[in-house]
């Protein structure tokens, strides 16, 4: 079968300025891939790319299995017809019109019962209720709700969605988020969403495309990025703190004179390395063998105390989660199943 879209060393500068940079990414029929990166790291211009709204520089998207976009063989598909549903953070709907109206304007003319499939539509994203009112009489979630049933109007085979869930408050973003992935399951589409929150890629992606600096760093399973990151920024991206600097020994590094084990070094480096770290990877046991430590503060969340470590040679606090309140002085065991170390000026690079 047809991949649902096929990128070929896409590139594309902006102002001057390369915005991205030989981009390779696949998403099999009905898939839901979330693209996540830093603000400023290209995950709009991406989309933009696929849903046709830039030209790319070099290289070639196909969606199922149709060139939309190759500039080496002048090939150009203008948006309308790329058989795309788009959503964006701004709901984009039409101020004048109905919501009912506004979802039926989406349908292609020559097909039959328009309203009636409108009205479908919007009782399957939840709200039928506000078929006759206008935008601005819905709440934000609703306005979304609506350019969802529009996107989909189209009958898609491809949904672009650009950070549509960030202008919501949070238990509303949070509802609307599985109701997107239920609707998307349902309606079959292939998915591609832009966030930079992490709980849209943890909750709804089948895949997550991570971008840095223009560049696609890692393209894998939500469970593949959270045990294997490729980079400081990955390994940030799934809750860990760093990168504590020292110099190599065995598998691990040391820090304050003691050997720290990682499940995962990155290759090639050269005698000293950067350890990243989840805080529930760090327990105060008292182990003998432990990292040294002085408590700093500690703070109580969700349930567990979220506490700050002073230890020497290191300058930065170490966090880890304890079920009980700290004593001043502990050892610190490192799981190296959660302990990643990177190469130190990538470190450096990527958290300036
Ligand atoms: N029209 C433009 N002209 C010049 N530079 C641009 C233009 N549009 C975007 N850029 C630059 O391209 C880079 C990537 O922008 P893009 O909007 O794709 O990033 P993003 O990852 O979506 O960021 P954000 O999360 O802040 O929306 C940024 O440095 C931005 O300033």
């Amino acid at each position: 079968m047809n991949a649902s879209v096929k990128i070929e060393g896409l590139s594309k500068s902006l102002g001057g300025h390369a915005v991205l940079h030989d981009v390779n990414l696949d998403m099999a029929p009905g898939e839901f891939v979330v693209l996540i990166g830093a603000s400023g790291s290209g995950k709009t211009t991406l989309l933009r790319l696929v849903g046709g709204l830039e030209r790319a520089d070099a290289g070639r998207i196909e969606i199922d299995g149709n060139c939309v976009d190759a500039p080496a063989e002048r090939r150009f598909v203008v948006p309308e017809r790329r058989g795309l549903g788009m959503v964006f953070q701004e709901y984009a709907l039409w101020p004048h019109l109905s919501c009912l109206e506004n979802v039926t304007a989406a349908i292609p003319r020559g097909e039959k019962r328009r309203e009636e499939r409108a009205r479908e539509l919007l009782e399957s994203v939840g709200v039928a209720h506000a078929a006759g009112k206008r935008p601005h009489q819905l709440s934000g979630g609703q306005q979304q709700r609506v350019g969802l049933a529009r996107a989909l109007a189209v009958r898609p085979r491809l949904l672009l969605l650009d950070e549509p869930l960030s202008s919501l408050d949070v238990d509303t973003r949070d509802q609307l988020r599985m109701e997107i992935r239920r609707v998307v399951r349902e309606a079959g589409v292939a998915a591609l969403f832009v966030s930079h929150d992490p709980a849209d890629a943890w909750r709804l992606a089948d895949r997550v495309a991570v971008l840095e600096g223009g560049r696609l760093v890692q393209f894998d399973t939500p469970e593949a990025l959270y045990r294997a990151p490729a980079t400081p920024g990955v390994a940030r991206f799934t809750g860990a703190q760093g990168g504590f600097e020292g110099d190599l020994r065995g598998p691990g590094i040391v820090l304050a004179g003691v050997d720290v084990a990682a499940h995962h070094r990155q290759s090639g480096l050269n005698g000293h390395g950067a350890l990243y770290v989840r805080p529930q990877g760090v327990r105060a046991n008292g182990a003998a063998d432990g990292l040294p430590a002085e408590c700093l503060h500690a703070v109580f969340e969700a349930g567990r105390y979220r506490v700050y470590w002073r230890v020497p040679g290191v300058d930065q606090p170490l966090v880890s989660l304890e079920d009980a309140p700290p004593s001043a002085q502990a050892r610190l065991r490192i799981e190296p199943e959660q302990a990643f170390i990177f190469a130190p000026a990538l470190a450096r690079r990527t958290t300036d």
